[in-house]
């Protein structure tokens, strides 16, 4: 039942697996909102656990950096774990004046100069989305939270270091709230299997004023981002259930 790249037992995963890019990001998730937390995954150290987030089974895995990385991860959790939603938990890069340092934002579609969705779809443009579900979600646990949020594009990126240095302009140009680098590869894969994505990131640079967190606050401080994915979680699994409270304006 392993694969080449996860070496879980076959019913180790939940149906739900929250992803960071940074394996110890997983393991902060884990070790700071899950209850009975058991490591599922050891290989390459792209670490996965299981655990439990308020009675409800939740498994959370890095899935490294760039869309190679992150496709193989998502594919193998879907076709060989069952798993049905993927939250991605990542950091991104600003090209905005009113999108700043630790804002979260959440792509409800992710553009890219990655062709791998092109390779998916005969070549034509496949417009990579969250499902709405999961996005209308999102933004309610935000509310719940009163965490201002921002919803709509990312840009995710093959090169970390773009050497087109007019790239920026234009991303600001067409309002892209974030960039970074896996999101249009998680959808293109939620796409391909059946699945559900979402990809909620928080702000860990500002491209255009040249700032940056540390690579630790950007392994273990971005809370409001962490509960906003996991209450996303409850809340469509009580939509699902039917309850009403979960369906209104602002719960
Ligand atoms: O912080 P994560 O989730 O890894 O996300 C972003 O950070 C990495 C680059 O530093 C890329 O993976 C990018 O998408
Ligand atoms: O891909 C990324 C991730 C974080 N910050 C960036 O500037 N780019």
């Amino acid at each position: 039942m392993a694969t080449p790249h996860i070496n879980a037992a076959p019913d180790d995963f939940a149906d739900t697996v929250l992803m960071p890019g940074d394996p110890l990001r997983a393991r902060y998730i884990a070790e700071t909102y899950l209850d009975d937390v058991r490591e599922v995954n050891t290989v390459r150290n792209m670490l996965g656990y299981t655990g439990f987030y308020q009675g409800r089974k939740i498994s959370v895995m890095g899935h490294g950096m760039g869309i190679p990385s992150v496709s193989i991860y998502a594919k193998e959790l879907i076709t060989d774990y069952g798993v049905k939603t993927l939250i991605r938990v990542g950091s991104c890069g600003a090209v905005r004046d009113d999108v700043k340092l630790r804002d979260v934002v959440i792509g409800m579609g992710a553009c890219t100069d990655s062709k791998v969705n092109r390779m998916r779809f005969n070549d034509h443009d496949f417009a990579a989305i969250a499902d709405f579900d999961l996005t209308r979600h999102a933004v309610a646990a935000a509310g719940n939270q009163n965490v201002p949020v921002k919803v709509g594009n990312l840009f995710s990126a093959d090169l970390f270091y773009n050497p087109q240095t007019d790239m920026a302009e234009r991303l600001t140009r067409y309002g892209i709230l974030g960039v970074e680098m896996e999101a249009a590869g998680i959808y293109g894969v939620a796409a391909e299997f059946n699945a559900r994505a979402l990809t909620v990131c928080t702000v860990s640079d500002h491209i255009l004023r040249g700032e940056s967190l540390s690579s630790e606050a950007r392994q273990t401080t971005f809370h409001e981002m962490m509960t906003i994915a996991l209450d996303t979680v409850l809340r469509d699994d009580a939509d699902q259930a039917g309850d009403e409270s979960a369906r209104g304006e602002n719960a």
